[in-house]
């Protein structure tokens, strides 16, 4: 046997290559062997031989043969028996396989292709033919590789793609399934031929009457467009599969065939899906965010004027949220949040046939804007009274007591609610609107649901104006001190005055102080206005103090003024710059500053007491503070509330909580002004329950300095003078 390095040669280049093929003869008859091998040698092929079976599997174990001529009949183990043997072998299974046989019988060339032959060849030879069937048998075998490879690379392509492809006759019910798509579906890919109602059981029960419906355009000449749907796989997984379509015609032009490919975009989906909850919801929530919102809100205005609906929108905001957050840390702030996110969905869902929501997905109606604010769409209301039983049922929800890491928590909501088309007519229209509304539903009291009106938009327009003016009021010297006298009862001298900030503006002459110093604390503009006034009030007090005995001089100081950190810096820092001595300054605080935060609140005080600096507690009796924490503050006086004073002559129960708040100072060793005098009867009332001071327009208006200063020179109020 020859033999010669085995050489690893493309089938395909068979006829092209200078590299001969390589070809085996396995023949017990030398003579037969010989003339063979002549043939096939002359003819330009490499030839090997061997003598039996046995030798031909040797060889084949070394050599990857182009092909093989076999004969049948051979001792030990002959031509069927070795080509069985061939084809069970890694370099057997595609070798083609010529078998020379004298016998020609119909049982014979059966038993051939049987064991595995690719062809026959009778004895006696024919070697022209021979030259030829081999040549024939060898690009036959390389087309098959070929197509065998790309078979491979298609399917290996498609497993990555994760695509497989289909096709339907216009005249059968079933439809032919590639592998993949067999897997896809969970079906058995040894059964491809799959009717099209067993398909449509494997895609997502929302999507089979779309799905239904393009088939069925497409049967009917439609255009064959691609199609995105859900599958629900054998584990009972949601994939998401685009599928895309050819259509042929029939000589009439109609579809005669369809061909499909079915493409798994699960990932992709997720991935997208991903992106988009990224960009469109509220990672604290879930809940859709502004742009996700807005863009619903569009759509169901586009909607609500086509079809001439109302739709009504409600903006809400939790009361008191940052007070929360600030005494019981961001992570109670945030489980509120999220809590409140999930108290809406419940609100909403609950059957309501009159605000039914129709949206797919309702939770879409609701979503978080930021912080504390939340909104919600009612796309379809009959009359207002219905978004006013939606926000009534929402606040229900919301005001329940929630226990969240240890604490118990209640919280109330401010609703806002616009109605499209009265109250605005694009998204950001509405959503202004009902902001608006909010806040009014917070001024008024909070835990409360406001519709909104166009006097809001006038309130809301005027605010900025004067938020505007406001910023400028100081550089353009337009705020000044008014000063109220206060009354020593026992003495009927001025024992000291109280500051109170006037501004005139040229655009919105005198603003009241009720408007202004609201709008300057939400606004943060207290802080700069306020140490104004204490500079101002304590520079006049300072004047005074030059020509008249020295007396106090009050100033009221707000909460956020209180809890800036450098507070009691500053008030040392302005007594020192103006040279009042500390004992002569009052600051008027209110009981609300206490309940915010009880312990600062008590640092501060101490510190600001031992400045030297006197303290009162403002507007008394409208707060709650307990007895036994006002002990523990390092206070010199109480106001009565004017609200007690006002009618403390005709209503017992004034009269008796004046009573008791003058009783109760003097046990604690304070002294007690009762402010908002107007009368003579008041007068009267707080000299005979033996109150310290009084202050009101019974003694004296908020004057101009210039005004008060002949009044304090006297020390004596009009009505005492002479006393
Ligand atoms: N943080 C600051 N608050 C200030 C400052 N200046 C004023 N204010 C607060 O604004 C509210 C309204 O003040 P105003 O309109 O000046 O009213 C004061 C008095 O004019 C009024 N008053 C006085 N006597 C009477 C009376 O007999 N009857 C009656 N109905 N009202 C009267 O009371 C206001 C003073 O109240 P109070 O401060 O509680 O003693 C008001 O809450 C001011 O505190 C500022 O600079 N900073």
């Amino acid at each position: 046997m020859s033999s010669y390095s085995a050489k690893m040669e493309s089938p395909m280049s068979i006829d092209t290559v200078a590299a001969p093929a390589r070809i085996l003869v396995v023949d017990d008859d030398p003579v037969t062997r010989f003339l063979v091998i002549g043939a096939l040698e002359q003819a330009g092929f490499y030839v090997e031989q061997a003598e039996n079976g046995r030798q031909a599997l040797t060889a084949c174990e070394r050599i990857d043969f182009d092909l093989i001529t076999l004969d049948v009949m051979m001792p030990e183990l002959d031509g069927f028996a070795t080509c069985v043997e061939l084809r069970q072998r890694p370099r057997g299974v595609q070798v083609p396989i010529l078998m020379m046989t004298g016998l020609d019988d119909y049982e014979s060339i059966n038993q051939a292709f049987k064991a595995g032959a690719t062809d026959f060849i009778t004895k006696p030879i024919n070697f022209v033919l021979l030259e030829y069937r081999v040549r024939y048998l060898l690009r036959t075998s390389a087309a098959m590789v070929s197509l065998y490879d790309s078979e491979r690379r298609l399917a290996t392509a498609q497993r990555i793609a994760r695509l497989g492809y289909w096709d339907w006759s216009h005249d059968q019910e079933f439809l032919h399934l590639s592998r993949e798509v067999c897997e896809m579906l969970g079906l058995d890919p040894q059964a491809p031929e799959v009717p099209f109602q067993v398909i449509l059981k494997c895609v997502h029960e929302k999507d089979r009457k779309i799905l239904d419906q393009w088939f069925e355009e497409i049967w009917q000449g439609g255009q064959a467009r691609a199609i995105s749907h859900r599958l629900v796989d054998a584990s009972g997984g949601l994939r998401y599969v685009q599928q895309q379509i050819e259509v042929v015609l029939d000589v009439s032009g109609r579809p005669d065939r369809l061909y499909g490919t079915l493409q798994d975009v699960t990932d992709l989906r997720q991935a997208e899906e991903r992106i988009w909850q990224l960009a469109f919801t509220d990672s604290l929530t879930q809940l859709p965010n502004r742009e996700l919102f807005k863009d619903r809100l569009d759509t169901a205005l586009k909607l609500a004027r086509r079809h001439g609906r109302q739709l009504a929108l409600l903006f809400l905001d939790l009361d008191n949220f940052k007070r929360i957050n600030d005494t019981l840390g961001h992570n109670v702030g945030d489980h509120l949040l999220q809590a409140t996110a999930e108290r809406l969905k419940l609100s909403i869902r609950a059957n309501d046939s009159v605000a039914r929501n129709p949206m797919e997905e309702q939770d879409e109606s609701i979503a978080r804007l930021g912080g504390d604010e939340f909104t919600v769409l009612l796309p379809e209301i009959q009359r207002s009274e219905d978004a006013a039983n939606i926000a009534e049922r929402i606040q229900e929800r919301l005001s329940q007591p929630l226990a969240l890491d240890g604490h118990e928590i209640i919280v109330t909501p401010s609703i806002g609610i616009a109605v499209f088309p009265q109250d605005g007519e694009t998204s950001e229209a509405l959503l202004k609107s009902a902001d608006m509304a909010m806040y009014s539903a917070k001024r008024q009291g909070r835990n409360l649901y406001r519709f909104y009106n166009a006097a809001l938009n006038e309130a809301a327009h005027k605010r900025l104006t004067m938020e505007t003016q406001l910023r400028r009021a100081i550089e353009r010297n337009e705020l000044s001190l008014y000063y109220q006298p206060q009354l020593d009862l026992p003495s009927g001298r001025i024992c000291g005055v109280e500051a109170l900030a006037r501004w005139t503006n040229e655009l919105l002459g005198t603003v009241p102080p009720l408007e202004f110093i609201p709008l300057a604390e939400e606004t943060g503009l207290i802080i700069p206005i306020g140490e104004w006034v204490l500079r101002t009030a304590c520079r006049q007090a300072k004047a005074w103090g030059c020509g008249i005995d020295p007396m106090r001089m009050a100033v009221n100081i707000s909460v956020l003024q209180f809890v800036q950190p450098g507070f009691t810096g500053l008030v040392a820092q302005i007594l020192g710059e103006t040279g009042l001595e500390p004992a002569a300054l009052e600051l008027e605080i209110t009981e609300s500053l206490l309940m915010k935060d009880p312990e600062g609140a008590l640092r501060t005080l101490r510190a600001l007491k031992n400045l030297g600096v006197q303290l009162a507690i403002d507007d008394f009796g409208t707060g709650y503070s307990s007895l036994s924490r006002l002990k523990q503050l390092p206070l010199d006086r109480l106001k009565i509330d004017k609200g007690f004073v006002c009618e403390v002559d005709s209503q017992p129960n004034d009269a008796a909580i004046a009573t008791a708040v003058i009783a109760m100072a003097e046990s604690m060793g304070l002294r007690v002004i009762a402010e908002g005098v107007e009368s003579e009867a008041q007068f009267q009332f707080f000299k005979a329950k033996h109150c310290d001071e009084i202050q009101g327009y019974y003694l004296s208006w908020p004057l101009p300095a210039a005004e008060i200063t002949t009044m304090l020179q006297k020390r004596f109020a009009p009505h005492d003078e002479g006393e």
